[in-house]
């Protein structure tokens, strides 16, 4: 399967923080979730992939190019949805569409103007005077207005409400219909993750946790319950995050099989969300 992103061995640091050696594949004609906790290194990692930030080793590669050395040829095929975004502030939407248009060859102004309509975005209205989440619509308009084959985004659904996350799923999945399309995302609604990403890449305190298909993940993640004598025979290396409560404990695990085969009756077994997984790993 062709890699539309390849992180190979980048590392960044700042004063208290290090995002230490990192390697990312992210697949082409996929939904690509990215995840992890506050200060676990997604920004960083989503700046040093548009060249906003220069990392100290390791090379990126996006549409298999070096992304430092072809950043414009790489950047007009990038939808870029994040929370800074440089629009010009004293402007109204129509005269940011007119700058704007002009850095981008694929530019379609009936397109953009219909996600106005769909998004409620008053073309008059000026930049400053949009509320957080009016923002956002415009900036994921623009994203989708240049026929991109990629599309990056930090957060795109922090300050939206839930009609319009539900909507931008939607345009996100019907996007993606076409196999040429990729979309990588940052996110802390898991939520919206378990409904429409195919892969997941969770990063932890700026190391990769791991980077799977959802279903693989799906598959070998369980929450597991027992009572404390349970506990006190399973070997703690099969569990990750234990939670103590008054009737016994709960942890996640990737070895539910082996544990159903030695403790039957006495475990439980459930599925576990992404919520779960990384609520875990970090009690972890
Ligand atoms: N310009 C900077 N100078 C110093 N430290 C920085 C800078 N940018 C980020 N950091 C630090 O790097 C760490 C990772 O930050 P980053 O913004 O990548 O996290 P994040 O996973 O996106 O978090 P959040 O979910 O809260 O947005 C944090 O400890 C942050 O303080």
């Amino acid at each position: 399967m062709e890699n539309i992103i390849e992180i190979k061995n980048v590392t960044k640091s700042y004063s208290d923080f290090k995002l230490d050696n990192i390697n990312i594949d992210i697949k082409k004609g996929f939904i690509t979730g990215f995840i992890g906790p506050n200060g676990a290194g997604k920004s960083t990692t989503i700046k040093l992939i548009m060249n906003l930030i220069q990392k100290e080793s390791g090379e990126i590669n996006i549409f298999g190019m070096n992304n430092t050395k072809h950043d414009k040829k790489i950047k007009s095929r990038i939808g870029f949805v994040y929370d800074d975004c440089c629009f010009f502030d004293n402007l109204t939407i129509k005269s940011n569409e007119k700058i704007i248009s002009s850095f981008y060859k694929e530019w379609n102004h009936d397109l953009f103007t219909s996600y106005l309509k769909r998004f409620e975005l008053n073309p008059n209205k000026r930049i400053r005077k949009l509320s957080k989440g009016m923002k956002t619509k415009f900036a994921i308009a623009i994203a989708l207005s240049h026929n991109a084959d990629l599309l990056i985004m930090d957060e795109p659904t922090g300050g939206l409400d839930p009609i319009f996350r539900r909507e931008l799923l939607d345009i996100l999945y019907d996007l993606i219909q076409d196999e040429n399309k990729s979309i990588f995302f940052s996110t802390h609604i898991t939520s919206d993750l378990d409904k429409i990403a195919d892969y997941i890449t969770f990063i932890n305190k700026g190391k990769i946790v791991f980077s799977k298909p959802t279903d693989i993940i799906n598959d070998s993640y369980k929450i597991v319950k027992g009572n404390s004598e349970l506990l006190s025979m399973i070997n703690k290396d099969h569990l990750i995050g234990i939670n103590k409560n008054r009737y016994g404990f709960e942890a996640l695990t990737t070895h539910s099989r082996e544990l159903i085969e030695s403790y039957q009756d006495s475990i439980i077994v459930d599925n576990a969300n992404l919520e779960d997984i990384m609520v875990f790993h970090i009690k972890k």
